[in-house]
């Protein structure tokens, strides 16, 4: 039996979990040990090599939780916000580090995450590759280098089968243009414009999505000005980028002490 670390994917069947299965497989430095999908979907009880249309895995899939995460050192988890907080007090009781990329969690959903990471490593972040995360530092130095004549939008492009808005990245973006700016994003943050708004407010910070076909997932961040504009751009082709941070991740996040995580910690990014 080999002694690499032992992860389990939630979401299994979704179109991160298909892409961290086959990113772990193909790993030297860490092997998969189990796929979880929610109770009554088809894939129950398949090997997840066969339901994903290729060769066999040995690895059933399975709707229990405690039990796939018994015996994981870390688990990777991109699904949705409710089984993500019910996931994580899963880890934090088995002691496994927890890699979450899921988005769309409300501030009490991450409040209930940080409380779990008080006896458990976990890893969050809206977006897990290098390139988004580099963004974030690049937002936050350009916005601190500006003073208020620059307006600052986040624009991001994604699929249409994305069911939250503004995305984690975008919402990754603009904290660290707000951070940079010295000001609290709750204050400034225009969101979803229609009708009558009156004169865009100095100093805010807008967010606008748009949905279609297959983007992966595409964010700028402009800096607006009488007579100049900024562009900050990011574009994802591949979700491999993700998977791979994610994996980066769950590998750095063994052995650490208790708390909650980033990319910029895992990246070695943080400034602070
Ligand atoms: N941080 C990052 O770098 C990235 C984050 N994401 C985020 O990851 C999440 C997933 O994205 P994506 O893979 O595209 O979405 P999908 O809808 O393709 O996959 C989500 C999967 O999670 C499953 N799921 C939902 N609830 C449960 C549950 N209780 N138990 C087990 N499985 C469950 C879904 O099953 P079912 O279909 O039956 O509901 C589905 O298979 C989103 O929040 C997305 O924004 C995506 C890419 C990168
Ligand atoms: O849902 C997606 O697909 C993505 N979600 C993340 C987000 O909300 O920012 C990351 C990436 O952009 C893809």
């Amino acid at each position: 039996m080999s002694d690499l670390p032992g992860i389990v994917v939630t979401g299994a069947s979704g179109r991160m979990g298909q892409m961290l299965m086959r990113t772990i497989s193909d790993s030297p430095r860490a092997r998969l040990i189990g796929a979880l999908e929610r109770p009554g979907h088809d894939w129950i009880g398949q090997d997840v090599g066969v339901a994903m249309g290729g060769a066999e895995l040995g690895i059933k899939v399975t709707d229990d939780p405690l039990e796939a995460f018994a015996s994981a050192q870390a688990v990777i988890d991109f699904t949705a916000p409710a089984a993500t907080v019910e996931f994580a007090t899963i880890t934090a009781q088995a002691r496994c580090v927890h890699v979450i990329g899921t988005t769309g969690l409300s501030d009490s959903d991450i409040k209930k995450l940080d409380a779990a990471a008080r006896h458990a490593v976990i890893v969050r972040a809206g977006n897990m590759s290098l390139g988004v995360n580099l963004l974030t530092q690049l937002t936050k130095r350009v916005a601190a280098a500006l003073d208020e004549d620059f307006d600052i939008e986040v624009i991001e492009a994604h699929h249409n089968q994305k069911v939250d808005a503004p995305s984690g990245t975008a919402l990754m973006l603009g904290e660290a243009a707000a951070e940079g700016r010295g000001v609290s994003l709750d204050n400034v943050s225009d969101r979803g414009r229609d009708g009558i708004t009156g004169k865009r407010e100095r100093g805010h910070i807008g967010f606008s999505a748009i949905r279609g076909g297959d983007i992966v997932g595409e964010h700028d961040v402009l800096f607006a000005a009488p007579g100049e504009r900024i562009v900050l751009r990011h574009l994802a082709t591949d979700r491999g980028i993700f998977a791979r941070g994610a994996l980066k991740a769950a590998l750095w996040g063994i052995g650490r002490k208790p708390g909650a995580y980033d990319m910029l910690d895992v990246l070695g990014l943080n400034e602070n």
